[in-house]
């Protein structure tokens, strides 16, 4: 594991999109794993900037996000299709034809799961694949639970999650109760993952996962086992790391 610490958000978002814009320089046929949320934004603006500046091409890049509300449309404001268009695809040159997340309005959710699951199996993985925090300690959606679950599923959001991204919803009656989200082994797959966190409300959460047990019960206490993770967080949340 790689861990840097940042002064703040803003450091940490251009740390991050550093280290996604050198993948990209790389190997500009990379597969990218991105993420929702309130922690990637700043990143994204980065690599906006990155585009504009003419250092960064991302015409050749495929893309899969972790995970979509189910019975969101592309069109619904608060489905993560829009939230990805609406904070980086718009404004870098992807082929959106190469853009793919789970599909919300899929009524018979196993096989949208299995459609998911297949397609990111043949890219072999993503090359990098993006992720926040969630406050239990959620990646992607995959919430605490007696056990990992293995590749794309759908997903009841426990009260915490509902509670938590109620502030992007009128309340939080209007809040999908189920998700799309790529399993563990899915996210694990990829060759590369890129974690980052801010705040001190992470902080517990950050240091579970980094140095407590592994354990369902904290699922991004996985990444641990990962053989190249990389940590971007800021001081806030790095606080309870000695
Ligand atoms: N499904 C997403 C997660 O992928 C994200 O990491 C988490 C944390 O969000 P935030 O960055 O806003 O704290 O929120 C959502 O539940």
């Amino acid at each position: 594991m790689r861990l840097y610490c940042t002064k703040d958000y803003q450091k940490m978002s251009r740390k991050a999109a550093g280290i996604i814009g050198a993948q990209v320089v790389l190997k500009p046929d990379s597969v990218l794993g991105l993420a929702t949320g309130s922690t990637p934004i700043g990143t994204y603006e980065y690599l906006i900037k990155g585009y504009q500046n003419k250092d960064l091409d991302f015409s050749e890049i495929t893309t899969v996000n972790l995970d979509e509300y189910k019975g969101l449309s592309r069109e619904n404001d608060q489905s993560y299709y829009y939230f990805m268009y609406h904070h980086l695809f718009k404004d870098i040159n992807i082929n959106m034809e190469r853009v793919n997340i789970p599909d919300g309005t899929k009524e018979d959710g196993d096989a949208e799961c299995a459609r998911y699951e297949s397609l990111i199996e043949q890219y072999g993985g993503a090359d990098l694949q993006l992720l926040g925090l969630g406050h239990n300690g959620h990646i992607g959606f995959n919430e605490p639970a007696d056990e990992f679950v293995k590749n794309t599923h759908c997903v009841a959001l426990t009260e915490s999650t509902i509670e938590a991204n109620k502030r992007f919803f009128t309340s939080a009656d209007d809040v999908p109760r189920h998700a799309y989200t790529m399993g563990i082994n899915t996210i694990m797959k990829a060759k590369k993952i890129l974690l980052i966190v801010s705040g001190e409300d992470k902080a517990e959460i950050l240091k579970k996962s980094l140095f407590g047990p592994v354990t369902s019960q904290v699922p991004a206490s996985i990444l641990q086992l990962h053989k190249d993770l990389v940590v971007v967080a800021d001081e806030a949340a790095m606080s309870l790391i000695k």
